[in-house]
């Protein structure tokens, strides 16, 4: 017997509790006298089904609904309010002495109570978003096998060639699937190569798709490649969850994700969106040349990074009310966030009119070897326009000195490498120097909030990749910004999915960053802020995720036959309800998603060709 029939049984969908059952009941808060219900009022829904992490309400079951799905009993007398629940996950989640004890616990409340756990987190956001995501995700990565504790995606070995397709359709959602988020682990946050422990990042990613951006967890599949790993220590670990064998490479991975990409829009639809996280950088940049402009794909560390690492330099711009091209700039780091933030910046110089040679004029970069000249052997392409003519140096100090910056981009994951010496020189030349630290988790920044402050006299704009506490300094309260994608991915992707977008081109990114740039008020701006605090990432996500919507469609990318004055009402319509059904059968109704519309010929009357 199917799921429906057997969750339909004995009920008509859309029904209320009778008043003759009601009736049945005396209850009074915590004291409930029950008299046995009439057996035509009982639901035979399978136990594992009432108690599934979709379904189970813990304690908020009501009396009628513990009568009728037959588990009055299997619980104490207690009817919990949502303000009980809430306070009960509290007092767990603050009982714990470790973050790595309050990753566990919330992983076993997603595993039990799924609507619950996305009530809490929503409601939490600035005490939860350190421990599901950075910088405490990274160490759960670390210890990922110990802590694993069932299914929270695919994973996908090199084995599985041929086979991709088949696998993906094992997925018990599969028919409500509408985007994913994918590793290959070898670049976790900056930790390196945790080959299949990179998963927990994949499920952090897509668990803000839900809690900032309300998409349905339904629709959401974190997937894991694994393709080995060149961590001898994890081959070594009794514990590691992958396979203990180096890593593919050449054609043959390239050819094994080429497999999966097609296997993920032959299962669940072109349309799907496609979200690479965390690969190493060459791979991501080669990946997202391939795929970009023919699949739904963005690459986060890239393209995210980018909007929020140039929405802060356009904050910058606002406090020193110096334009950006008269900044200089120095990335530190070569990677992933400052190719991707320098690529963004010279495209919003170039749409002021500058040449591309005057864009990159003021940008240096810097890495392991050094400052990048034009002397440099096999410089990547994103990276020739930024080359200088100059004597090549090898300490970060003497190009500081040299070129006064009067900003610093770290993506090195190299602790400290933003010495006191760096920051003084800066602080020597500008008023308000801006320091950005991108790495993570927090062991990685390039400095301190309480280093940048000191060092500087208190004059940073200081921001970092993972949060820091505000710092006291002389008699002020000066409070970080965390520069993370997370307040661009979620809008992005709520407006991808939301006007079933064909692609993502550049342009969401670079709008994305000039609305992240307006939120902050003059205010929080000038005491040094220019990012908005993380408690309204669901707020950032909303507001930048409808203008993002809206360009999409005006812009011929839409799919879905929507207006731009109806997206509001579409998100809010369409958005994960935290709250519980108001009838029986709108709680038992979950599990069945409504496929999107096909809009197959209804193109919309914005749409171009693309
Ligand atoms: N805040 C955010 O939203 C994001 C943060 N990140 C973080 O940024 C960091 C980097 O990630 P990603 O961009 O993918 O970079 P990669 O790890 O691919 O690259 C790191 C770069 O830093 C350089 N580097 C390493 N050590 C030093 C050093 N001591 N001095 C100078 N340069 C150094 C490397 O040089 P070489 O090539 O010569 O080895 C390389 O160019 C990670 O910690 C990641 O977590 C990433 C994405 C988003
Ligand atoms: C935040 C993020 O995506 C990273 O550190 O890789
Ligand atoms: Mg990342």
């Amino acid at each position: 017997m199917s799921f429906f029939r057997l969750l339909n049984f004995g009920i008509t969908r859309g029904s209320s509790i009778s008043k003759t059952h009601q009736s049945n009941c005396e209850c009074s808060p915590n004291l409930i006298k029950i008299r046995p219900s009439s057996s035509h009022d009982t639901i035979r829904v399978p136990i594992e089904v009432v108690f599934s992490d979709k379904c189970n309400k813990a304690l908020a079951f009501t009396l009628e609904e513990r009568q009728r799905l037959c588990i009055h009993g299997l619980m104490p007398a207690c009817v919990r309010t949502y303000d009980e629940q809430m306070l009960a996950i509290e007092s767990n989640f603050h009982s714990f002495e470790s973050n790595v004890g309050r990753y566990r616990y919330l992983r076993a409340l997603r595993q039990g109570y799924e609507r619950l756990y996305f009530q809490f987190v929503s409601k939490n956001v600035h005490a939860v978003l350190p421990i599901i995501y950075t910088p405490t995700v990274g160490l759960a990565c670390t210890v990922y096998g110990m802590l694993y504790r069932g299914m929270t995606g695919i994973h996908i070995t090199k084995h599985d060639r041929g086979h991709m397709k088949q696998i993906l359709s094992n997925w018990p959602m599969r028919r409500s699937v509408k985007a994913i988020c994918v590793t290959d682990g070898q670049r976790i946050l900056g930790l390196g190569d945790l080959g299949a422990n990179g998963m927990g990042i994949a499920v952090g990613k897509m668990e803000l798709y839900t809690a900032l951006a309300g998409i349905p967890p339904s629709m959401l599949l974190p997937i894991c490649l694994d393709v080995g790993t060149n961590n001898k220590s994890l081959h070594e670990d009794p514990l590691y969850i992958g396979l203990r064998d180096e890593r593919l490479k050449g054609d043959e991975y390239v050819c094994f994700v080429d497999e999966f990409m097609e296997a993920v829009v032959s299962t669940f639809g072109d349309q799907t969106l496609i979200h690479f996280e965390d690969f190493a950088t060459p791979n991501a940049f080669m990946f997202l040349n391939r795929y970009q402009h023919c699949y739904c794909h963005f690459n986060d560390d890239i393209q995210g990074t980018a909007a929020v690492g140039l929405g802060g330099l356009l904050g910058i711009q606002r406090i020193t009310k110096k334009p950006l091209e008269e900044h200089v700039i120095v990335f530190a780091g070569a990677g992933s966030a400052a190719m991707g933030i320098a690529y963004l910046l010279k495209m919003e110089l170039m749409s002021r009119g500058l040449s591309e040679a005057d864009a990159a004029k003021n940008i240096y970069f810097y890495d392991q070897d050094g400052v990048l000249t034009t002397a440099r052997k096999s410089i990547p392409d994103i990276l020739c326009v930024f080359a200088k003519n100059m004597k090549e140096t090898k300490s970060l100090e003497t190009l500081v000195e040299q070129v006064k910056p009067s900003i610093i981009m770290g993506a090195t994951s190299a602790p400290g490498l933003f010495t006191e010496k760096i920051i003084r020189t800066m602080a020597a030349s500008h008023e308000r120097p801006g320091i950005f630290a991108f790495s993570n988790p927090t062991i990685k920044s390039e400095c301190t909030a309480e280093q940048a402050y000191k060092f500087s006299d208190g004059k940073a704009i200081y921001s970092a990749g993972s949060p820091f506490p505000p710092v006291e300094f002389n008699g002020k309260r000066l409070t970080p910004g965390q520069a993370n994608n997370c307040f661009a991915f979620p809008a992005l992707v709520l407006a991808t999915m939301t006007v079933l977008a064909t692609r993502m081109p550049d342009e969401i990114f670079l709008l994305a960053a000039h609305e992240l740039a307006e939120f902050p008020t003059n205010e929080e701006m000038q005491s040094g802020r220019i990012y908005p605090l993380v408690k309204q990432a669901n707020e950032v996500a909303y507001k930048i995720g409808v203008k993002v919507a809206k360009y999409l469609i005006e812009n011929g990318y839409a799919k879905r036959n929507l207006e731009p004055e109806d997206v509001e009402e579409y998100i809010e319509k369409n958005s994960y309800k935290l709250t519980y059904g108001s009838s029986l059968a709108e709680t038992w109704a979950y599990p069945k998603m409504k496929p999107h519309p096909s809009t197959a010929g209804h193109e919309n009357k914005h749409q171009k060709k693309k």
